[in-house]
């Protein structure tokens, strides 16, 4: 008798060791596939929005909830369903997770494999999943307040892929995001009072000297250099840097899950590097990303 064809790798995953695996523990998330039931509290998520800050992701959760029009009954509100770890929060509010993700790139990748490995364990299938990564960043050239949505990410000597070191050689995952994701983001931002733009995004290692700052505690370059660098980035079609578009740009298309980048820029890194805007002006600049993606999601569910 002839062998069947080996099984599909799992959804998600390129990790054939996961399925032989009875118990798996998503440590910094505090949830495991034997404690928790995972296809009972996430089998229904269709968009996973991510970003940097704990508070802002708690407040784009509500947010949902207020703009998705959920009913949360006497009493009830939002729990950090991560709440067991202080790693990252995890809210969901209806079919989208709000999860925050800390600063940089080794930050966000931990909490990446194990979101997929959630969405995995829930049933849920990539194809019917979004992510968003809706940040913050500093801007080329654009009125601070602009949302960037990334065409493309690179890393600091503007190469479009993630390098990892594993098995001690050097891997490289090319970074890739959605087109028609970004053209329809773009259509629906136009909708929102939002001024959005396409552009290339610069992911670095560092925030001062990655970033070609001039007030960092160490800076071993003129304020020359500095123009010099970020003028050429510019040039090169770079609209906005940040700190995770890469890892999360790799790592999507790696999961075969459509993602997009919505930054907004904080300040113009031709004329800075202080972030000093008020707070009241800065909350209400993140949140534009978040109107922009909420738009998307509400369009999506035929929500008006
Ligand atoms: O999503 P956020 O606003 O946290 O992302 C940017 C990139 C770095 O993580 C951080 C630096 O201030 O902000
Ligand atoms: O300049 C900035 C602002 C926010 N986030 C960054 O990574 N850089």
């Amino acid at each position: 008798m002839m062998e069947p064809p080996p099984s599909p790798l799992p959804n998600f995953l390129r990790n054939p060791n996961i399925k032989g695996m009875d118990h798996d523990v998503l440590y910094h998330l505090a949830l495991d596939n034997k404690t928790n039931n995972l296809k009972e509290m996430f089998s229904d998520v269709k968009f996973v929005c991510f970003g940097g800050s704990p508070s802002r992701m708690k407040k784009f959760a509500f947010y949902m909830v207020d703009e998705l029009k959920l009913k949360l009954t006497a009493g009830q509100t939002l729990c950090d369903i991560s709440g067991g770890s202080d790693r990252y929060v995890l809210y969901k509010a209806g079919p989208v997770i709000s999860v925050s993700h800390g600063m940089g790139i080794p930050s966000l990748s931990i909490l990446m494999h194990e979101i997929l490995k959630l969405l995995y364990h829930a049933g849920c299938e990539p194809n019917q999943v979004t992510f968003f990564r809706i940040g913050t960043s500093g801007g080329l050239g654009l009125d601070p307040g602009t949302v960037v949505i990334s065409e493309a990410a690179v890393d600091g000597i503007l190469r479009p892929y993630m390098e990892i070191a594993t098995l001690g050689m050097i891997i490289q995952h090319p970074a890739f995001l959605n087109p028609d994701l970004n053209n329809e983001l773009l259509e629906v931002a136009k909708d929102t009072d939002c001024k959005a733009v396409l552009g290339k995004t610069m992911c670095t290692y560092d925030f001062y000297e990655g970033q070609a700052r001039l007030d960092g505690a160490f800076c071993d370059y003129s304020k020359e250099d500095k123009m010099a660098f970020l003028k050429r980035a510019h040039n090169r079609g770079i609209a906005n840097i940040e700190m995770e578009s890469l890892c999360f740009a790799a790592m999507t298309h790696r999961a075969g899950v459509k993602s997009a980048v919505l930054c907004v820029t904080l300040l113009d890194r031709l004329k800075g590097d202080q972030i000093d805007t008020p707070h009241d002006i800065m909350e209400e600049w993140q949140s534009r990303p978040q109107k922009i993606v909420a738009s998307y999601i509400k369009k999506k569910l035929g929500i008006q």
